[in-house]
């Protein structure tokens, strides 16, 4: 298990995080969601153990934890296979044997043959984000923590790249505690949607889920993500004008997303 104990964070003086709990269990895919600059980047990299809390306790109960981040940061000079095997020569795994495994994964998240041999470069966004996920899941992690890998990508290519990660983390059987700023996205991918305020982050709401499936009508989401909305304390925390019980069509656009657009394929 993950467990973040009263997390206080504070960068010159100004409070970022103001007394975080949270826990992830084994096989949880939990969605941290907020509005931009609250704070979700800085409680990830708590979690992960590069950032130091001011107060508060990080213990993390698993085995192996890999990271996605918000931009691929890949080797431009290696291809996607050797960019994708890159951790597992850490674990002392042989050339063959960590080439085959990279493969194995970047085909899952639908990479051709012919992409496998492209440096970073060569590919587009979106297949550089599938790389920056194989990578991280040739590691075999039983935790991901991943900072808003979608939101560069358009919104066609980010339900795509959701629905694979949903597969890839029920496949391994991993935790994950995933970073978003937009609402559709918590509620495609969350077993569990724990929602923070505005800076000073603060946990306003811990909400159990069941995802949607890939294949639901995109309505669904919509609906999902206008109940959540209707949640007073939801409302409140990503500032969104709506009273309890309020009807669909008073949800001010744009729904989708609560933060930066940012199209680039
Ligand atoms: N190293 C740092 N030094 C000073 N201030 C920082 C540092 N890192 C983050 N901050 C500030 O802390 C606040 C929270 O930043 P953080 O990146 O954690 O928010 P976020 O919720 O992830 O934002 P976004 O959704 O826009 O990515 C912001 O006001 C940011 O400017």
């Amino acid at each position: 298990m993950l467990a973040l104990e009263r997390l206080h964070l504070a960068f010159d003086g100004v409070p970022v995080l103001a007394g975080i709990d949270l826990a992830v269990k084994p096989g949880e895919l939990v969605v941290l969601l907020g509005p931009s600059g609250c704070g979700k980047t800085s409680l990830l990299r708590l979690a992960a153990g590069v950032e130091a809390a001011r107060a508060g306790r990080v213990a993390n109960g698993f085995a192996r934890t890999a990271m996605v981040f918000q931009d691929p940061r890949l080797m431009p000079w290696a291809n996607a296979r050797d960019n994708a095997a890159f951790g597992l020569k850490a674990l002392g795994m042989a050339r063959s044997e960590r080439r085959a495994a990279a493969e194995a994964i970047l085909r899952r998240l639908g990479l051709s043959a012919a992409d496998l041999g492209k440096r970073p470069a060569q590919l587009s966004g979106g297949m550089q984000q599938r790389v920056a996920i194989a990578r991280a899941f040739a590691l075999r992690p039983d935790l991901v923590l991943m900072d808003e890998p979608f939101s560069a990508l358009d919104v066609g290519l980010r339900g795509d790249l959701q629905a694979l990660l949903r597969a890839e983390v029920e496949g391994a059987g991993a935790a994950a505690l995933f970073v978003t700023h937009d609402i559709t996205e918590a509620v495609r991918l969350a077993d569990r949607i724990v929602v923070l305020s505005p800076r000073p982050a603060r946990v306003m709401a811990d909400l159990p889920q069941k995802p949607i499936p890939p294949e639901a009508a995109p309505g669904a989401v919509f609906e999902a993500a206008a109940a959540l909305l209707r949640r007073p304390e939801v409302a409140a925390a990503l500032a969104v004008p709506v009273t309890a019980g309020a009807p669909l069509r008073s949800v001010p656009a744009p729904l989708p997303s609560l933060g930066k657009p940012a199209p680039v394929r």
